[in-house]
């Protein structure tokens, strides 16, 4: 398992990062063009099994182990009126996760993904950006770790996110790694009306000038202007990538998580599919500037992990075809 001793070791394994398997590409990549079909006629499903193949390794790519972890975080921006719902909501929607009755209850089940929830301090908010750091080293550190620990053993891994207020933090996150005006950053999240959105872009505008000296590296970016849920998955993204396990991103906030990252290695997302784009209008924004396509445009904006678990039964489609299909040769086929 992957441990982060501190942030400047989270940094050195940054800088140096493993890369796909290029002879097991290649392989998926010859089969693809033996399989009955024209060359290229599936489109980006040939992709995404020859991204598999170079990230497992294998010339035939399986999901025996797919998994979704949602990490859950509070924010004590909250408190400066940026979400439409209370901070309680995060909690309580914790306890729905375990119960079952989530979205990503029901769509990580039906994508076969075991899922996982791992609440964050919740009884113990961040500190409110605009006044000081959201988290202190050990507690930041702690979250990359919680974050590293969820990807175990897994063959692609969903990550997701729950924590009210966790779009101003994001969009704090992308102002401070990619720059822009706040407001190109912000949108409605959970639902604020024009005046919440007037809160926000103030938020985020308030933390950016607060931490303005110290926005230069990506631990002092997630720990100052992050929170634990999001720190989480920034944490996963490292450990994956270390392990070679193929990450599902999903909306916004799980996407933020990546941009602090791309100051040591703009490298990092390679090992990540984007699920789709969420309707927060920051996403499209940010997955422009990651180079990132997104899969799937079905307007959801609930985070927890919700649009990748969807994405998730694109892939497995994708290798249905890779790993299913007969070549020319064994339905002796004219062309091939
Ligand atoms: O995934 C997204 O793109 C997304 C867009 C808008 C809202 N959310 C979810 O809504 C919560 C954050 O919204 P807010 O308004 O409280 O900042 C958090 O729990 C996210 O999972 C998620
Ligand atoms: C009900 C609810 C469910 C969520 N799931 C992820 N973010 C959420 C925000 C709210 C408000």
């Amino acid at each position: 398992m992957i441990r982060f001793d501190s942030a400047r070791d989270f940094h050195a394994r940054l800088v140096d990062l493993p890369v796909p398997d290029q002879g097991a590409r290649a392989a998926a990549s010859k089969r693809q063009g033996q399989l009955t079909k024209p060359p290229g006629s599936l489109g980006r499903l040939e992709e995404l099994a020859i991204f598999l193949a170079g990230w497992q390794g294998r010339e035939r790519p399986m999901i025996e182990h797919g998994r979704a972890v949602v990490f859950a975080g509070n924010h004590g921006v909250v408190a400066r009126g940026v979400s439409a719902f209370p901070a309680d909501v995060t909690v309580q929607m914790v306890a729905n996760f375990r119960a079952g009755g989530a979205a990503i209850n029901a769509l990580a089940k039906a994508a076969n993904l075991t899922l996982d929830v791992v609440p964050l301090d919740l009884d113990r908010p961040t500190a409110d950006f605009t006044q000081a750091p959201a988290m202190g080293e050990a507690e930041c550190l702690a979250a990359l770790n919680a974050g590293a620990a969820s990807v175990m053993d897994a063959d692609l891994l969903v990550l997701g996110e729950m924590g009210i207020g966790n779009t101003t933090a994001a969009a704090a996150l992308a102002a401070a790694s990619f720059g822009a005006r706040a407001a190109d950053w912000v949108g409605p999240g959970t639902g604020v009306d024009a005046q919440g959105i007037a809160r926000k872009v103030e938020t985020v505008e308030a933390g950016l000038v607060l931490h303005r000296e110290h926005l230069d590296a990506p631990f002092e970016i997630l720990r100052r202007l992050g929170g634990r849920e999001i720190v989480a998955i920034a944490g996963a993204l490292l450990a994956s990538r270390l392990g070679r396990v193929p990450v599902v991103l999903d909306g916004f906030i799980a996407t933020s998580a990546i941009t602090p990252l791309t100051l040591l290695n703009p490298a990092i997302g390679d090992h990540c599919i984007a699920g789709h784009c969420s309707a927060e209008p920051g996403h499209i924004r940010l997955l422009d500037r990651l180079g990132l396509e997104p899969l799937l445009a079905l307007d959801m904006r609930l985070g927890e992990g919700s649009g990748a678990a969807v994405a998730v039964q694109i892939i497995r489609a994708a290798l249905a075809a890779h790993n299913g299909m007969a070549t020319f040769a064994e339905a002796g086929v004219a062309g091939g």
